[in-house]
């Protein structure tokens, strides 16, 4: 009985602890949703923050924000790649934080294209920490000097480990894998003194080459052994690259070659415009921002021998008489300026091609261009520096029969066939020509005959000159 009575006072004892709970429970709820409502969130975590470092002054500081600035370009105005891999890793990371998207659709570009919008926080999460990116793009701000724009990345002081050893590092390899799965080969053409990027459209392949079966086979097995021989280039020590001079008249297919080529090793093309180029150091500069696995083009090699680059320079005119300035003023300049001239030679293109630069990515083919190779400085073609003469010349049969079967609907062999390989060992015409007779008609018998008769009419209006291949003038 005296156990009974103890154990009912206890429950009485429990429940009423239990009713305290629930009064304190409530009260507490009933003051939580009143602070909420009153107290603005940035007020109440500053208030929580000030709270916490009072009892915890170190851990308060680890959670200092800190943030990285990643420019786009680097002091000597090389591209920054890491600014470069956020820009293609940041707009796969869509997530309910992320609140704008820039979004588009180029003709440069297969599909649609997406970016980081300006000033908007985007947040990544990666092995449960939370890292902030906001795209810097410096427009507003005149007072600062470098006006590249940049990525800032923010995130708590204690995980600044983290971002270095790991976060980082997953961003280039997710981005070096997104490269590996991109099969579109791009072209980079020369905007000041850096690369636009597009992609390119060029649908030529070594298939649809008009060229003479064996020496379109000796070009793609001169590039697979290239592409197979890595170890064999560093044993000898020489620089992992392969130069190849295409020359020939115009419209033979220099240009569809340079795209054959990278269609085919996938490799994408840099456009190098020497005209365009002020100095050794903007080559420099320009050759360090190509990436390994490209294929770097100087077309007309012939006409950039030496590249004249007007410099304006200031000038002190105490030290000149009148007569010397007036002989150095240039006519639209103002009065405080002259225009100097700097000339450009390739003895820096060559000291790349040598070596001396090429440490800066593997892989690499350097493809030259020319309609005049007997005019091309001889130091450009000795052997080192353009290891494989590709001449590109006037269609031949065997050339014809690959081009007539890419442009004609009917790919059995034509009765005029013939015929019209006997015009062409006649005459000199170049690959252009002929494809612009085959376009003339969808019907493969007229489109032939129209063929026919026009190389039947140049044969009959041809001077004979008595000159044989490049030298005798082509058909236009
Ligand atoms: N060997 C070829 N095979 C297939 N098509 C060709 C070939 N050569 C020329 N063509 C056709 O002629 C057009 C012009 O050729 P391409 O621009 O490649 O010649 P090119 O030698 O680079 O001329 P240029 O010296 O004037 O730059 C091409 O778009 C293509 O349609």
């Amino acid at each position: 009985m005296a156990s009974l009575t103890s154990s009912f006072t206890n429950f009485r004892s429990a429940s009423s602890w239990f009713e305290v709970y629930a009064a304190f429970s409530t009260l507490m709820m009933l003051l939580r949703t009143a602070v909420n409502d009153i107290l603005p969130e940035k007020l109440r975590s500053y208030i929580a923050k000030k709270i916490e470092s009072l009892f915890f002054p170190t851990a308060n500081t680890n959670n200092n924000l800190v943030s990285i600035r990643i420019n786009q370009r680097w002091d000597n105005n090389e591209q920054n790649e890491l600014y470069n891999a956020a820009s293609k890793y940041l707009p796969t990371r869509i997530s309910e934080t992320y609140k704008s998207l820039r979004l588009g659709k180029l003709n440069s570009r297969k599909g649609l294209v997406s970016a980081v919008a300006a000033n908007q926080d985007v947040i990544d999460e990666y092995q449960g920490f939370k890292y902030t990116w906001t795209l810097d793009q410096n427009k507003d701000d005149s007072s600062n000097s470098n006006k590249d724009p940049a990525f800032v990345l923010s995130f708590k002081e204690k995980h600044r480990d983290s971002v270095m050893k790991s976060y980082i590092p997953h961003l280039l390899a997710t981005c070096e894998a997104m490269d590996a799965e991109d099969v579109t080969v791009k072209i980079f053409s020369m905007a000041h003194m850096y690369w636009n990027e597009s992609e390119l459209c060029h649908p030529a392949t070594m298939d649809t080459l008009a060229l003479d079966p064996e020496l379109k086979q000796t070009i793609i097995d001169d590039l697979n052994r290239f592409l197979k021989r890595k170890e064999f280039y560093k044993k000898v020590g020489k620089p992992w690259k392969r130069g190849y001079l295409l020359y020939g008249p115009p419209g033979t297919g220099k240009s569809s070659l340079i795209a054959a080529i990278a269609n085919y090793l996938k490799f994408n093309v840099y456009d190098l415009e020497l005209a365009s180029i002020g100095s050794n150091e903007n080559l420099m500069q320009l050759m360090r921002s190509t990436s390994p696995r490209s294929i770097i083009v100087i077309e007309d090699i012939d006409c950039n021998k030496e590249v004249h680059v007007r410099r304006r320079e200031r000038v002190d005119y105490h030290q000149y008489t009148d007569s010397e300035l007036e002989s150095l003023h240039n006519d639209d300049d103002p009065q405080t300026e002259i225009v100097k001239v700097d000339k450009f030679t390739l003895s820096a293109l060559l000291n790349y091609m040598d070596g001396l630069w090429s440490g800066y990515g593997e892989e690499r083919i350097i493809i030259f261009t020319t309609n005049h190779k007997d005019k091309i400085d001889p130091a450009l073609l000795r052997p080192g520096r353009m290891d494989m003469h590709i001449h590109l010349s006037f269609l031949k049969p065997k050339a014809f029969r690959i081009m007539a079967s890419n442009y004609l609907e009917d790919h059995h062999p034509h009765p005029l066939f013939q015929q019209i390989e006997d015009l062409l060992e006649k005459i000199n015409v170049t690959p252009a020509v002929v494809a612009e007779q085959l376009m003339r008609s969808e019907d493969p018998h007229v489109a032939l005959d129209g063929l026919c008769n026009f190389l039947q009419d140049k044969i009959h209006n041809q001077p004979n000159t008595g000159d044989s291949d490049d030298n005798q003038k082509p058909l236009f």
